[in-house]
Protein backbone atom coordinates (compact mmCIF):
# COMPACT_ATOMS: atom_id res chain seq x y z
CA UNK A 1 0.00 0.00 0.00
CA UNK A 2 1.06 3.36 -1.00
CA UNK A 3 0.47 6.88 1.12
CA UNK A 4 0.79 9.52 -0.92
CA UNK A 5 3.85 11.91 0.48
CA UNK A 6 3.27 14.85 -1.48
CA UNK A 7 0.13 16.66 -3.41
CA UNK A 8 0.11 19.40 -5.55
CA UNK A 9 -2.64 21.68 -6.77
CA UNK A 10 -2.40 23.52 -10.06
CA UNK A 11 -4.76 26.00 -10.47
CA UNK A 12 -4.98 28.56 -13.48
CA UNK A 13 -7.34 30.25 -16.32
CA UNK A 14 -8.36 28.32 -19.22
CA UNK A 15 -5.62 27.41 -21.46
CA UNK A 16 -3.05 28.79 -18.94
CA UNK A 17 -1.41 25.31 -19.37
CA UNK A 18 -2.09 23.85 -16.44
CA UNK A 19 -2.00 19.79 -17.91
CA UNK A 20 1.28 21.19 -19.97
CA UNK A 21 2.87 21.74 -16.27
CA UNK A 22 1.40 18.94 -14.92
CA UNK A 23 2.83 16.61 -17.53
CA UNK A 24 5.94 18.01 -17.71
CA UNK A 25 6.71 18.38 -13.72
CA UNK A 26 5.85 14.01 -13.78
CA UNK A 27 7.45 13.06 -17.02
CA UNK A 28 10.81 11.48 -15.49
CA UNK A 29 8.86 9.44 -12.56
CA UNK A 30 6.41 7.08 -14.37
CA UNK A 31 4.24 5.50 -12.58
CA UNK A 32 4.76 7.03 -8.86
CA UNK A 33 2.68 10.22 -9.87
CA UNK A 34 -0.74 10.27 -10.34
CA UNK A 35 -2.48 13.15 -12.16
CA UNK A 36 -6.51 14.08 -11.79
CA UNK A 37 -8.08 16.28 -13.73
CA UNK A 38 -10.63 18.41 -11.95
CA UNK A 39 -13.06 18.07 -14.87
CA UNK A 40 -13.73 14.54 -14.04
CA UNK A 41 -15.61 15.51 -11.18
CA UNK A 42 -17.94 18.35 -12.90
CA UNK A 43 -21.61 17.21 -11.76
CA UNK A 44 -23.27 14.20 -13.63
CA UNK A 45 -26.04 15.72 -15.70
CA UNK A 46 -27.49 12.62 -16.94
CA UNK A 47 -30.93 14.16 -16.04
CA UNK A 48 -30.62 16.51 -18.53
CA UNK A 49 -31.19 17.08 -22.48
CA UNK A 50 -27.93 17.26 -24.72
CA UNK A 51 -29.32 21.15 -25.50
CA UNK A 52 -29.86 22.09 -22.28
CA UNK A 53 -26.31 20.62 -21.04
CA UNK A 54 -24.86 22.98 -23.90
CA UNK A 55 -25.80 26.34 -21.77
CA UNK A 56 -24.68 24.95 -18.38
CA UNK A 57 -22.22 28.05 -16.94
CA UNK A 58 -19.05 25.13 -16.38
CA UNK A 59 -16.62 27.75 -15.21
CA UNK A 60 -18.60 28.49 -11.76
CA UNK A 61 -17.88 26.43 -8.77
CA UNK A 62 -21.34 25.01 -8.32
CA UNK A 63 -20.71 23.06 -11.52
CA UNK A 64 -18.85 20.79 -9.81
CA UNK A 65 -19.07 17.44 -6.85
CA UNK A 66 -16.37 18.81 -4.75
CA UNK A 67 -17.61 16.14 -2.24
CA UNK A 68 -16.99 13.54 -4.49
CA UNK A 69 -13.67 15.43 -5.53
CA UNK A 70 -13.09 15.16 -1.43
CA UNK A 71 -13.67 11.78 -0.46
CA UNK A 72 -11.78 10.38 -3.10
CA UNK A 73 -8.68 12.25 -2.51
CA UNK A 74 -8.81 11.11 1.51
CA UNK A 75 -9.42 8.00 0.20
CA UNK A 76 -6.08 7.97 -2.05
CA UNK A 77 -4.47 9.59 1.15
CA UNK A 78 -5.15 6.83 2.94
CA UNK A 79 -3.37 4.27 0.96
CA UNK A 80 -6.86 3.31 -0.72
CA UNK A 81 -7.75 2.98 -4.24
CA UNK A 82 -10.38 5.45 -5.91
CA UNK A 83 -13.31 5.00 -8.98
CA UNK A 84 -12.65 8.47 -10.56
CA UNK A 85 -15.35 9.38 -12.70
CA UNK A 86 -14.16 10.49 -16.50
CA UNK A 87 -15.90 13.42 -18.50
CA UNK A 88 -16.87 13.66 -22.09
CA UNK A 89 -16.86 17.12 -23.24
CA UNK A 90 -18.53 16.68 -26.15
CA UNK A 91 -21.55 15.77 -25.11
CA UNK A 92 -20.74 17.51 -21.88
CA UNK A 93 -21.45 15.06 -19.27
CA UNK A 94 -19.73 12.31 -16.99
CA UNK A 95 -18.69 8.67 -19.42
CA UNK A 96 -20.56 5.78 -18.18
CA UNK A 97 -16.86 4.47 -17.13
CA UNK A 98 -15.11 4.99 -14.44
CA UNK A 99 -10.92 4.61 -13.75
CA UNK A 100 -9.30 2.95 -11.10
CA UNK A 101 -6.92 4.60 -9.48
CA UNK A 102 -3.97 3.29 -7.29
CA UNK A 103 -3.03 5.96 -5.09
CA UNK A 104 1.01 6.92 -5.63
CA UNK A 105 3.68 8.76 -3.97
CA UNK A 106 3.27 12.40 -5.81
CA UNK A 107 -0.58 13.12 -6.43
CA UNK A 108 -1.39 16.51 -8.89
CA UNK A 109 -5.20 18.19 -9.00
CA UNK A 110 -5.27 19.93 -11.78
CA UNK A 111 -7.98 22.44 -12.76
CA UNK A 112 -9.32 25.56 -13.11
CA UNK A 113 -10.43 25.92 -9.40
CA UNK A 114 -8.38 23.36 -8.09
CA UNK A 115 -7.64 26.18 -5.58
CA UNK A 116 -11.30 26.98 -5.22
CA UNK A 117 -12.55 24.49 -2.20
CA UNK A 118 -10.46 25.59 1.47
CA UNK A 119 -10.73 22.15 2.46
CA UNK A 120 -9.36 20.26 -0.47
CA UNK A 121 -6.63 23.78 -0.08
CA UNK A 122 -6.05 22.06 3.16
CA UNK A 123 -5.07 18.96 1.56
CA UNK A 124 -2.20 20.29 -0.82
CA UNK A 125 1.05 20.16 0.21
CA UNK A 126 1.92 22.70 -2.65
CA UNK A 127 -0.45 25.17 -4.70
CA UNK A 128 0.35 26.57 -7.76
CA UNK A 129 -1.41 28.93 -10.01
CA UNK A 130 -0.51 28.76 -13.78
CA UNK A 131 -0.48 32.26 -15.11
CA UNK A 132 -1.33 33.17 -18.52
CA UNK A 133 -2.22 36.09 -20.52
CA UNK A 134 -6.19 36.19 -21.21
CA UNK A 135 -5.31 36.75 -25.06
CA UNK A 136 -3.33 33.78 -25.21
CA UNK A 137 -5.40 31.87 -23.64
CA UNK A 138 -8.37 32.48 -25.66
CA UNK A 139 -6.45 31.89 -28.84
CA UNK A 140 -5.19 28.43 -27.48
CA UNK A 141 -9.03 27.23 -26.11
CA UNK A 142 -10.73 28.24 -29.64
CA UNK A 143 -7.89 25.66 -31.20
CA UNK A 144 -8.08 22.61 -28.42
CA UNK A 145 -12.01 23.13 -28.27
CA UNK A 146 -12.39 23.32 -31.97
CA UNK A 147 -9.85 20.66 -32.77
CA UNK A 148 -10.48 18.07 -29.70
CA UNK A 149 -13.67 19.35 -27.86
CA UNK A 150 -16.29 18.75 -31.22
CA UNK A 151 -16.99 22.66 -30.57
CA UNK A 152 -17.48 25.62 -33.77
CA UNK A 153 -16.11 28.96 -33.13
CA UNK A 154 -19.17 30.89 -33.07
CA UNK A 155 -19.92 28.29 -29.68
CA UNK A 156 -16.57 29.01 -28.21
CA UNK A 157 -16.54 32.96 -28.97
CA UNK A 158 -20.05 32.81 -27.24
CA UNK A 159 -19.20 31.10 -24.21
CA UNK A 160 -16.15 32.46 -23.51
CA UNK A 161 -17.50 36.03 -23.42
CA UNK A 162 -21.22 34.84 -21.39
CA UNK A 163 -19.33 32.83 -18.79
CA UNK A 164 -15.67 31.89 -18.99
CA UNK A 165 -14.63 34.99 -18.85
CA UNK A 166 -16.75 36.55 -16.45
CA UNK A 167 -16.20 33.23 -14.28
CA UNK A 168 -12.46 33.55 -14.29
CA UNK A 169 -12.64 37.25 -12.95
CA UNK A 170 -14.97 36.37 -10.28
CA UNK A 171 -13.56 32.48 -9.35
CA UNK A 172 -10.21 31.13 -11.09
CA UNK A 173 -8.19 34.90 -10.70
CA UNK A 174 -8.50 35.51 -7.06
CA UNK A 175 -7.53 31.69 -5.71
CA UNK A 176 -4.34 33.27 -6.83
CA UNK A 177 -3.80 34.43 -3.27
CA UNK A 178 -4.21 30.65 -2.33
CA UNK A 179 -1.18 29.76 -4.19
CA UNK A 180 2.16 28.84 -2.66
CA UNK A 181 3.91 29.52 -6.25
CA UNK A 182 2.60 31.63 -9.80
CA UNK A 183 4.30 30.04 -12.52
CA UNK A 184 4.20 32.84 -15.62
CA UNK A 185 3.66 32.33 -18.91
CA UNK A 186 2.42 28.53 -18.41
CA UNK A 187 5.39 25.86 -19.13
CA UNK A 188 8.13 28.18 -18.53
CA UNK A 189 11.53 26.30 -18.66
CA UNK A 190 12.87 27.12 -15.53
CA UNK A 191 9.90 26.64 -13.55
CA UNK A 192 9.24 23.16 -15.22
CA UNK A 193 12.61 22.37 -13.94
CA UNK A 194 12.86 23.06 -10.22
CA UNK A 195 9.25 21.53 -10.06
CA UNK A 196 10.45 18.31 -11.62
CA UNK A 197 13.70 18.17 -9.16
CA UNK A 198 11.02 18.72 -6.44
CA UNK A 199 9.05 15.95 -7.48
CA UNK A 200 11.70 13.40 -8.37
CA UNK A 201 13.03 14.19 -4.96
CA UNK A 202 9.93 13.04 -3.34
CA UNK A 203 9.22 10.23 -5.17
CA UNK A 204 12.73 9.15 -4.12
CA UNK A 205 12.66 10.11 -0.81
CA UNK A 206 11.56 9.44 2.46
CA UNK A 207 9.40 12.33 3.26
CA UNK A 208 6.03 12.56 5.55
CA UNK A 209 3.64 15.24 4.88
CA UNK A 210 3.11 17.67 7.77
CA UNK A 211 -0.95 17.89 7.49
CA UNK A 212 -3.29 15.18 9.62
CA UNK A 213 -4.50 12.96 7.37
CA UNK A 214 -8.51 13.15 7.57
CA UNK A 215 -9.97 9.85 9.40
CA UNK A 216 -12.01 7.78 7.35
CA UNK A 217 -15.62 7.78 8.34
N1 LIG B 1 4.20 27.28 -22.82
C1 LIG B 1 3.47 26.93 -23.86
N2 LIG B 1 3.83 27.30 -25.11
C2 LIG B 1 3.08 26.97 -26.17
N3 LIG B 1 1.94 26.26 -26.13
C3 LIG B 1 1.53 25.85 -24.93
C4 LIG B 1 2.26 26.16 -23.73
N4 LIG B 1 1.59 25.64 -22.67
C5 LIG B 1 0.51 25.03 -23.18
N5 LIG B 1 0.47 25.15 -24.52
C6 LIG B 1 -0.58 24.64 -25.43
O1 LIG B 1 -1.78 25.32 -25.11
C7 LIG B 1 -2.89 24.43 -25.11
C8 LIG B 1 -3.57 24.46 -23.74
O2 LIG B 1 -2.64 23.98 -22.80
P1 LIG B 1 -3.14 23.10 -21.57
O3 LIG B 1 -1.92 22.67 -20.81
O4 LIG B 1 -4.07 22.02 -22.02
O5 LIG B 1 -3.95 24.21 -20.76
P2 LIG B 1 -4.98 24.06 -19.56
O6 LIG B 1 -4.83 22.68 -18.98
O7 LIG B 1 -4.59 25.12 -18.59
O8 LIG B 1 -6.33 24.32 -20.15
C9 LIG B 1 -2.34 23.05 -25.49
O9 LIG B 1 -2.52 22.88 -26.87
C10 LIG B 1 -0.85 23.16 -25.16
O10 LIG B 1 -0.08 22.35 -26.00
N1 LIG C 1 -18.93 20.47 -20.81
C1 LIG C 1 -17.94 21.35 -20.61
C2 LIG C 1 -17.19 21.36 -19.45
C3 LIG C 1 -16.19 22.29 -19.33
N2 LIG C 1 -15.93 23.16 -20.32
C4 LIG C 1 -14.86 24.15 -20.20
O1 LIG C 1 -13.65 23.53 -19.84
C5 LIG C 1 -12.84 24.50 -19.23
C6 LIG C 1 -11.91 23.83 -18.23
O2 LIG C 1 -10.98 23.01 -18.89
P1 LIG C 1 -9.48 23.52 -19.18
O3 LIG C 1 -8.80 22.28 -19.68
O4 LIG C 1 -9.57 24.60 -20.20
O5 LIG C 1 -8.92 24.01 -17.89
C7 LIG C 1 -13.74 25.50 -18.54
O6 LIG C 1 -13.32 26.81 -18.81
C8 LIG C 1 -15.12 25.20 -19.14
O7 LIG C 1 -15.68 26.33 -19.76
C9 LIG C 1 -16.70 23.15 -21.46
O8 LIG C 1 -16.49 23.96 -22.38
N3 LIG C 1 -17.68 22.23 -21.60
Amino acid sequence: MTIPSFVIGIAGGTGAGKTTVARLITENVGESVTRIPIDNYYNDLSHLELSERESVNYDHPSAFEWELLHDQLATLLQGQPIEMPKYDFEVHNRKDETETVEPTDVIIIEGILALHDEEINEMFDLRLYVETDADVRILRRIQRDVIERGRDLEGVIDQYLSTVKPMHEQFIEPTKKQADLIIPEGANSVAVNLLEEKVQAEVEGDTTRDWERPTPE
